[in-house]
């Protein structure tokens, strides 16, 4: 749910909060397709105080109508400890959102604080979607490569049960070295649909028997029109990627 003002259908400019007039209307027509939403606070940020106040009305939204739907704050936190603990205060506690994500460049004690949350889970970043991923990620480290020495440290750290990973679904030939890593987390795989991922090399190598992957698309769900039935639009663009991957799991089982 990264909205842009540019973006969204000029008559909800009209509205009193078009954010949060563009995400219901989103989320009222998705609902039934998606498993998690995934707000990027950037976008909300990037509108002051009434971008924030969107984001909340947006996660009430969800919380109170849809309880059983997994939301993620993307905001990739990461601080020195009682910063981070701040951080974790504000996404799960005052917003309520069952998962934030994190970068692990500041390491264990910039981490652990938003683990110790009891039913929450914070996200790593791991492998990223973009080319920069490329600038350290994979620079060798030991002989070992940085992402890969993210995902091990990792697992030793308190709570660490609470850890997902980002993995990004341009990286789809990663993913079975990530899995020998790390066989059973979650994964949230952005870069399907805008970025041009591959969801069927994805799910080849990244799925477990549990599944263990939750797949993002943003734009090209979202700005799939920006005419009055952008929503309906949506919805539509849901269904075809949620059928493409059911069909995936019917040709797996
Ligand atoms: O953490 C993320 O969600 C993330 C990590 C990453 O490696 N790449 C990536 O694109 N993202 C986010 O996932 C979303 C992708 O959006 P689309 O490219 O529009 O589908 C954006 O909110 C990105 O900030």
């Amino acid at each position: 749910m990264d909205v842009d003002l540019n973006k969204i259908p000029k008559h909800l400019l009209k509205e009193e909060d078009p954010i949060f007039a563009f995400n219901k209307a989103i989320i009222d027509a998705t609902h039934h397709l998606c498993v998690a939403y995934k707000p990027n606070t950037a976008f909300y940020e990037a509108y002051g105080i009434k971008g924030w106040k969107a984001l909340e009305k947006t996660i009430k939204y969800l919380n109170k109508n849809h309880p059983e739907i997994f939301t993620i704050a993307d905001a990739k936190r990461g601080d020195i400890g009682n910063t981070s603990t701040m951080y974790a205060t504000a996404f799960f506690e005052d917003l309520a959102f069952d998962s934030v994500t994190v970068a692990p460049y500041m390491g264990k004690d910039s981490v652990e604080p938003f683990l110790s949350f009891e039913d929450k889970h914070t996200i790593m970043l791991a492998l990223t979607s973009n080319q920069g991923a490329f600038d350290f990620q994979t620079i060798l480290v030991d002989g070992k490569e940085l992402y890969k020495q993210v995902l091990e440290t990792s697992k030793s750290w308190k709570n660490s049960k609470n850890l997902m990973y980002v993995v990004g679904a341009t990286k789809a030939e990663y993913f079975a070295d990530i899995r020998s890593i790390i066989p059973d987390s979650f994964l949230l795989v952005p870069g399907v649909g805008a970025q041009g991922g591959n969801l069927q090399d994805v799910c080849k190598y990244g799925m477990t028997d549990a599944v263990g992957l939750l797949i993002n698309s943003s734009r090209g769900i979202i700005y799939a029109s920006n005419k009055e039935d952008f929503a309906q639009t949506a919805a539509l663009k849901a269904e075809e990627l949620q059928r493409e991957m059911a069909q995936i799991l019917s040709d797996q089982s």
